[in-house]
C-alpha cells in the first residue's frame, strides 16, 4: 500500500460556471459531496488531508479546511495554491476535487521524482498536463506572488520560472475530470 510522507489538500473552492452548480458538493460515489468522496478514499495513504476553498463555510462536514488569502479575490487554482503553501509552509501533495480517479499509486511516483531542490513536480499523461495533480515545495511560492501580484494566473508562467519536473505517465483515463453535467454523469457510470 503507497503511503505518501506528505499532507494532501484536495482543491475545492472554483465557480464550477461549466457544472452549473458546485462541483465540490455534488453527491458522489455514495457520499454526500464529492469532497467527502475523495477525502474518504485517499485517508489511508496520507499522514494529513485538508480542503482548500474560497470559504469553507459551504461545507457542511468536518474536516481541515484551507481557506484562500482573502487579498485575493479572484478565483483561480494559483490562488489556492499560493494559499496553501502560505499556510502550510511544507511540500504538498494536491489533487482537484474534480478528479475521482487518480490513484494513490499516481501521488507515489509523483514523490518518488521528488529531489531536493525542486519547486513542483507536475502529472502529465498523452494529452494534457495536470497542474491539481501535483507536488509543490514552499520554494515556488515567490514566485506565485509575483505572478499574482500582475494579475496574472496562468499556473504555467510560474513553471517556466522555477524548476518544475512533468512526469508522464501512460494513460489520461485516471485524469478525467468533470467540468460539465455530461461528464458528472458518466464518472458516476464509470465508478
Ligand atoms: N481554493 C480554490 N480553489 C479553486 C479556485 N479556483 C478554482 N479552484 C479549484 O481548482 C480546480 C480546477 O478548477 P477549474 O475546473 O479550472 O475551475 P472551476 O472554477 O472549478 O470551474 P469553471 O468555473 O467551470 O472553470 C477545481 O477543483 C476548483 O474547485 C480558487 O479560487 N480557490
Amino acid at each position: 500500500m503507497p503511503l505518501i510522507p506528505l499532507p494532501l489538500v484536495i482543491i475545492a473552492g472554483g465557480k464550477s460556471s461549466r457544472m452549473g452548480s458546485d462541483k465540490a458538493l455534488l453527491p458522489f460515489g455514495g457520499f454526500k459531496t464529492l469532497t467527502e468522496f475523495q477525502l474518504h478514499r485517499l485517508k489511508p495513504y496520507f499522514p494529513r488531508l485538508h480542503v482548500s476553498a474560497k470559504n469553507s463555510e459551504k461545507f457542511a462536514f468536518e474536516a481541515s479546511f484551507i481557506d484562500d488569502n482573502p487579498n485575493f479575490t479572484d478565483h483561480s487554482p494559483l490562488v489556492a495554491l499560493l494559499s496553501i503553501l502560505e499556510q502550510l509552509q511544507t511540500p504538498v501533495c494536491v489533487l482537484s476535487v474534480d478528479t475521482p480517479f487518480v490513484t494513490p499509486e499516481i501521488f507515489e511516483t509523483l514523490y518518488e521524482n521528488f529531489e531536493e531542490g525542486d519547486d513542483a513536480i507536475v502529472a502529465a499523461s498523452p494529452c494534457a498536463s495536470h497542474q491539481l495533480c501535483a507536488i509543490y515545495a514552499p520554494s515556488i511560492a515567490k514566485t506565485m506572488r509575483a505572478q499574482l501580484a500582475k494579475n496574472e494566473h496562468k499556473i504555467r508562467s510560474v513553471f517556466s520560472q522555477s524548476r518544475t519536473k512533468f512526469i508522464t505517465f501512460e494513460s489520461d483515463e485516471p485524469f478525467f475530470n468533470l467540468n460539465h453535467p455530461d461528464e458528472y454523469q458518466k464518472a458516476q457510470e464509470l465508478l
